[in-house]
């Protein structure tokens, strides 16, 4: 017998379930086993905290019929803010609409004030919100008389021209009221200025000097319909609530603290007018889509048994422009708490937190008509910065003493603590994730199996957490009314914001922690060009624009899924290789997945022809840089 004799004659190789196995020092794939490891550890880990919000759903219901029989005349005075920081991005027309949807609440006008905060300190809204004085006249009773919903003359009027409304001569006098209000104050805007006849017949603009712009500015407060003067009526006589505009000075080496600073300004300016005993806050884009928002506020408020120990009422934020399938997954059932801690760029959160670590109670009241309706972003890369914006605001929160965990600790319970902590730590699950994104795939490309062949019982625990999770995602969009389909794009969706928006948020965090960056806020546009808005109606994702960095990872990201799909599949089925197909199908499967949930990517780069098709550079480079690590590594 020759020395072959002693080669075996069998081969023994043990398959790689992550408990089962790990490679030993050397051995090929083990880095990748340590990393998916540690990326399913914090997975499961995260799973824990996201069951918090499933523990025990609450739903409440209002009773105003009561709260009328018992508080009608002794209702408490309301101050509304409502904040706008500029012109361009948020449309003083539209600003205008939630101003004239608050002041028209059902509620009695001598208790109701508003206040507009202008951090674009811009005389085009000041203009806007003049008109919005005088239209009011006009609106309140016409609205309150018919029961008018939603009390948005826009979104009203729009409304109810399709149903053949129109007939009605008061209805057609106030729309046209209306449309001469909305033309005059689009032609200021369009001008960018307003013009000089308008400016002479109201002394208030005396008070924009020349020189100042959005970040210099001295402070303006003017009383547009002062509601404690008995001559503020409107055309049926009856008072009207008070009406304020105010842009807080601004100076560009003095930090501003965004909407906090804003809101905390208009606490101070309020106290000295109304000194309303509750306040609403409303963003310029979230009109009031119920007449009775306030009274179901009160009804929380007011109650004897519990109403002493309520801070806040939290209504969900809800879009009125979200088509269909939800491309950008914006209908999420986020709880934002309204606030004004600063130093943060979600003082929503932060401030929510705090009152409540404070011994109160807030309430969630999502009622089946949505008490407000605002404007969700309709670009892609608005998407991305405004979740950026997001997670990196909450993961600061995380970081800081203002940690659920830390701050909580003992003062709100454990499953509030948790909730919380989900958005703290949206940003964190980018790194596991990139992970999960790029290792199976690239290891399928070099022939490394990660997960346990589909022979093995080892493959029973991640088909089964799989399986699980998705079906269960799932069953919970439907049963919010969603479709299957908008529960597809929000998985995409979900990938897109974890591996752009919060891997710069934690980049960005971590240069900040080292103090190198500032606190910015980006403010969320809410103008889309109408060619745009068309694509946004049909579902196209709008990638259009120059390049950016959160498309090239996007790019690339789904550009590697492709080729490791293609060559992995090569190397399997024309390879042979020892072991063969099964210990490759899961990391097939999911590629195969990734890549079919990339689609629209892969339209956007290489068949759309459309202006919201992704940008040549981007598609371009990532073409280059996937080639160039193909090669290296195949
Ligand atoms: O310097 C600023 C910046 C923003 N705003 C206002 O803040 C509001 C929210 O800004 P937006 O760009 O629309 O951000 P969104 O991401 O849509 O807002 C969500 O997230 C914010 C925290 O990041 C919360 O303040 C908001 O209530 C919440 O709706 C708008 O009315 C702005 O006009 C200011 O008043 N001053
Ligand atoms: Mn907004």
């Amino acid at each position: 017998m020759g020395r072959e004799a002693c080669v075996p004659l069998f081969e023994t190789k043990q398959g790689r379930g992550r408990v089962a196995y790990l490679p030993s020092v050397g051995e090929e794939g083990r880095w990748a086993w340590i990393t998916l490891s540690a990326a399913e550890l914090w997975f499961g880990l995260y799973w824990v905290l996201t069951q918090s919000v499933r523990w025990g759903p609450v739903y409440r219901r209002t009773f105003r019929d009561r709260l009328s029989e018992r508080y009608e005349d002794e209702l408490p005075t309301v101050d509304v803010f409502v904040c706008t920081a500029d012109p361009l991005v948020e449309p003083p027309s539209m600003v205008i609409n939630t101003v004239l949807s608050v002041m028209a609440y059902d509620y009695p006008s001598e208790k109701l004030a508003v206040y507009l905060s202008d951090d674009g300190g811009s005389e085009l809204t000041f203009y806007a919100l003049l008109e919005a004085a005088r239209f009011s006249r006009h609106w309140i009773p016409f609205s309150k008389k018919h029961h008018v919903e939603p009390r948005s003359p826009a979104v009203y009027f729009a409304e109810t021209a399709v149903s053949g409304d129109g007939g009605d001569d008061e209805w057609s006098m106030v729309k046209r009221l209306y449309d001469e209000m909305e033309n005059r104050i689009e032609e200021a805007v369009k001008l960018g200025r307003v013009p000089d006849e308008i400016k002479e017949q109201h002394g208030g603009f005396s008070k924009w000097r020349s020189g100042a712009n959005s970040r210099d500015h001295q402070s303006i407060v003017q009383i547009l319909i002062d509601g404690r003067d008995p001559k503020s009526v409107d055309i049926k006589g009856s008072q009207l609530p008070t009406l304020v505009y105010m842009a807080r000075e601004k100076r560009p080496n003095h930090p501003h603290n965004f909407k906090a600073g804003a809101m905390n300004a208009l606490i101070r300016v309020s106290s000295a007018i109304s000194d309303g005993a509750i306040i609403l806050n409303v963003d310029c884009d979230m009109y009031s889509n119920s007449s009775k928002s306030v009274r179901d506020a009160m009804c929380f408020f007011l109650d004897e048994g519990k109403g002493h120990e309520i801070a806040y009422v939290q209504f969900p934020q809800k879009f009125n422009n979200v088509t269909k399938n939800d491309i950008y997954g914006s209908s999420m059932t986020t709880i934002h708490e309204m606030g004004l801690k600063y130093g943060c760029p979600v003082e929503d959160v932060i401030t929510g937190l705090s009152i409540q670590c404070r011994g109160w109670k807030s309430v969630y009241y999502n009622p089946k008509r949505p008490g407000f309706l605002g404007i969700a972003p309709t670009t892609l890369a608005q998407v991305i910065l405004q979740h950026k914006r997001w997670s990196e605001g909450d993961l600061q929160i995380f970081l800081s003493r203002y940690c659920p965990f830390v701050l909580g600790r003992g003062k709100i319970p454990l499953g509030l603590q948790m909730g919380y902590c989900i958005y703290c730590l949206w940003a964190s699950t980018s790194i596991p994730t990139l992970c999960y994104l790029i290792i199976p795939p690239l290891c399928l490309l070099k022939g490394t199996s990660v997960f346990p062949s589909v022979s093995s019982a080892w493959c029973v625990p991640f088909v089964y957490a799989f399986i699980a999770k998705y079906v269960y995602s799932a069953f919970e969009s439907l049963q919010g009314g969603g479709t299957i389909k908008g529960w597809w794009n929000d998985m995409r969706i979900t990938l897109i914001k974890r591996t752009t928006s919060y891997l710069f948020a934690m980049i960005d965090t971590t240069l900040k922690l080292s103090g190198i960056d500032n606190s910015s806020f980006a403010i969320t546009s809410k103008v889309t060009d109408p060619e745009a808005s068309e694509r946004y109606e049909s579902e196209l994702i709008e990638f259009g624009g120059s390049f950016s960095p959160s498309f090239a990872i996007l790019a690339m990201l789904d550009l590697h899924h492709l080729v490791c799909l293609v060559f992995g599949l090569k190397r399997v089925v024309f390879g042979g290789g020892v072991g063969g197909f099964e210990p490759f199908l899961m990391q097939l499967i999911m590629c195969g997945v990734l890549v079919g949930l990339n689609m629209p990517v892969y339209e956007g780069m290489f068949l759309r022809k459309d202006k919201g098709a992704m940008p040549g550079s981007v598609t371009l480079t990532s073409i280059v840089l996937v080639m160039v690590c193909v090669l290296v590594l195949y």
